[in-house]
């Protein structure tokens, strides 16, 4: 019979912005709870969207959480025995998170960590990458895109109702006021450059 004799790894949660992340959290967080196991969960302070304290998903689900300001925050607040660490928003970190997770993982902990996978230009948003290629376990969810029912694996940011410029700032913490998920044929970013790679693709100056 195979036994599993080493604890302690990284799952991440990724995929656009309603599609799911914080649910999926709060159910496996939850779940451990039955399994009366020791868990903290983390979250950036800049996202008080519903909640100081508490992760918190669109339909309205939640979990206690420990907003802090920086990844060494997570380091210096973790409990002896703790068996689980949920991190919320993992995108809005410093890149810090990524040894930070991994130190965790390495000391036999659960690490679940969930974040939006790509910004509202649709390109990867900030330690996502690395998180997702480090962990053991990469679950990427998809919402549905409100234009044509497909599923959305990019999230649109809507000011006054029309699409974001690329050159906006990439942080602007807001929900259905501001973004909606999109399928890829509906994601638009007005303004965005042209890549060297399409450039040579199309076989155009630059
Ligand atoms: N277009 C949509 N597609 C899917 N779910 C949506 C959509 N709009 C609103 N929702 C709601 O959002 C919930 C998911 O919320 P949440 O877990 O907070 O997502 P995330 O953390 O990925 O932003 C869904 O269960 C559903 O009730
Ligand atoms: C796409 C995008 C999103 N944000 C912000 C908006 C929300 O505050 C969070 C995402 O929350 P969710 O749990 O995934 O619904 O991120 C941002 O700052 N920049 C972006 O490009
Ligand atoms: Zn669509």
């Amino acid at each position: 019979m195979y036994v599993m004799n080493q604890s302690g790894w990284l799952e991440v949660i990724c995929g656009s912005m309603f599609s799911g992340k914080s649910e999926e959290l709060i159910r496996r967080v939850r779940r451990a709870t039955y399994a009366n196991q020791k868990i903290q969960v983390f979250k950036p302070a800049i996202d008080n969207r519903y909640d100081d304290v508490a992760v918190v998903s669109h339909n309205g689900n939640s979990v206690r959480a420990i907003p802090v300001n920086s990844s060494a925050e997570i380091f210096e607040k973790i409990e002896s025995n703790v068996e689980i660490v949920g991190i919320d928003e993992a995108q809005f970190f410093d890149e810090d998170i990524v040894y930070v997770a991994e130190q965790l993982a390495d000391r036999g902990i659960r690490v679940i960590a969930a974040g939006l996978d790509l910004d509202f230009r649709g390109e990867p948003f900030g330690p996502m990458p690395e998180l997702m290629t480090l962990a053991e376990s990469v679950t990427k969810l998809n919402a549905i895109c409100p234009i044509c029912g497909s599923p959305a694996s990019r999230t649109q940011r809507l000011i006054n109702g029309q699409p974001a410029s690329y050159n906006d700032p990439i942080i602007l913490v807001g929900a259905s006021e501001s973004y909606e998920p999109r399928c890829r044929h509906h994601h638009e970013v007005p303004n965005r450059p042209t890549s060297a790679g399409m450039r040579k693709l199309l076989n155009v100056g630059k």
